[in-house]
């Protein structure tokens, strides 16, 4: 078993009793791989924080806002999303990559994530407003991650103005986007379509669900992708020939398009099948998210334990990814897993599954296949620290922003 896992799993072995002790299953707790308890998801933090985001809110209050949130998630608008989103990464590209010999690849991959779930989800790429609501979310990230204690000086204390001062910028767009035209706001973005569009049984969301929901929504698109991507970037410098398959690919949806100003569509995307199988591959053996608190819902047995119903459970991706029975050679980095019909249902579950699955899967799938595809085709690339590590703050990253040295491809 490699370092990584040997100190996730090790850390799974203090959650499970600290779960079981602390109760409510919406508390969550998150660790380090240095084997110590260095943050916790405190119980009640991040409920304090947003009592109406849909991971607090369960029953049929907790499908409505599925309901309505999932509602941007559908087909027609994944594939206006695809040439935002590829358009964002040119734009990345040429200002933070191009004529640049060295850069930190984890930062410059966040500001991307974060300007297209900007634009998509607010509507905005204002400087100014990206860079109040940028700060705000470094400030209730720390927040998030230690105790409820709310008096002047204390993390989740900062954290608690930070939430209201993204409020407020959030608010400010919409007063905006209202005095422009009340119509238009329906198809533009999710925060208009959350405070404006009613669900199947008619109920539209309430100002602040809406605020809560959007903020977690925002969140999760630049997080968890980030980190995926910015797996992926490393394994590809670590194998060059699983990189020289990718850039193939690529270099033929690329050359496949009239003009090279022609921006991706969603037809494009469904032609990446190797890369997403190299994605899929990252997201196996570092799954962003370390697992998520469940109820049992009914009695039952496993591996020779009975599990009476009602108690509190942590599954965990990456112990069902390193099985040996469901993965042979666990640790081998093997895209080739994923072809034809791919793993058995529920053996490789980085997103989750059953009703409560990330509903942000495939928004997830277009960021990280449009930023790989405007990084391969332009550059090949080597790692610079040979001492970097990968650390689980709450999820995987590069202990040193992962330091890349870029090579341009030649024509
Ligand atoms: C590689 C990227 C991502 C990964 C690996 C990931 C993984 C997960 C996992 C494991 C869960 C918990 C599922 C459960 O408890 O059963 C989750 C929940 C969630 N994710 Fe994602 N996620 C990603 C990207 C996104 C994106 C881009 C969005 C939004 C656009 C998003 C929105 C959410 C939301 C709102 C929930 C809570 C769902 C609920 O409680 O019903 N995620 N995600």
């Amino acid at each position: 078993m490699g370092k990584y896992q040997s100190n996730v799993f090790k850390t799974s072995l203090i959650t499970y009793p600290m779960i079981m002790f602390c109760g409510p299953a919406e508390n969550k707790f998150l660790f380090s791989n240095e084997n110590k308890l260095v943050v916790a998801w405190w119980p009640g933090t991040a409920k304090r924080m947003f009592p109406h985001s849909l991971l607090f809110v369960t029953g049929d209050k907790g499908h409505q806002i599925r309901r309505l949130l999932m509602k941007f998630m559908k087909q027609d608008d994944l594939n206006q999303y695809v040439g935002i989103m590829d358009a964002i990464a040119r734009r990345n590209m040429q200002s933070n990559w191009e004529g640049k010999g060295k850069v930190r690849a984890f930062q410059l991959i966040k500001d991307y994530n974060f300007r297209l779930s900007c634009r998509i989800m607010l509507g905005t790429e204002d400087p100014d407003k990206m860079m109040k609501i940028g700060s705000g979310f470094k400030v209730l990230f720390k927040g998030i991650l230690g105790l409820p204690l709310n008096f002047p000086g204390t993390a989740f204390h900062r954290a608690m103005r930070a939430v209201e001062a993204i409020k407020r910028e959030l608010k400010c767009i919409i007063e905006e986007r209202r005095a422009a035209s009340l119509e238009k706001m329906q198809e533009t973005d999710l925060l208009s379509g959350l405070l404006l569009t009613a669900d199947d049984e008619g109920d539209s969301m309430a100002e602040e669900e809406a605020f809560e929901n959007l903020m977690l929504y925002l969140f999760a698109a630049h997080e968890s992708s980030t980190t995926t991507t910015a797996m992926v970037m490393k394994y590809l410098a670590e194998m060059p020939h699983i990189y020289d398959e990718v850039l193939r690919e690529q270099r033929d949806i690329a050359m496949s398009k009239e003009r090279p100003d022609q921006l991706l569509e969603l037809e494009d995307i469904k032609k990446m099948k190797y890369t997403w199988n190299v994605v899929n591959e990252a997201l196996r053996l570092r799954p962003p998210i370390q697992g998520s608190p469940k109820v049992a819902i009914t009695d039952f047995n496993y591996a020779g334990y009975h599990i009476p119903k009602g108690s509190k459970l942590l599954w965990s991706p990456l112990a069902t990814h390193l099985d040996p029975a469901l993965f042979p050679e666990p640790e081998k980095f093997d895209p080739s897993r994923f072809d034809g019909k791919g793993p058995a249902p529920y053996t490789f579950t980085p997103f989750g599954g059953g009703p409560r699955m990330c509903p942000g899967k495939e928004f997830a799938r277009l960021q990280i296949l449009v930023f790989l595809h405007n990084v391969v085709k332009r550059f090949r690339w080597e790692m610079l620290s040979l001492t970097e590590t990968i650390v689980v703050k709450p999820t995987p990253v590069p202990s040193e922003g992962l330091p890349l040295r870029l090579q341009p491809h030649q024509s």
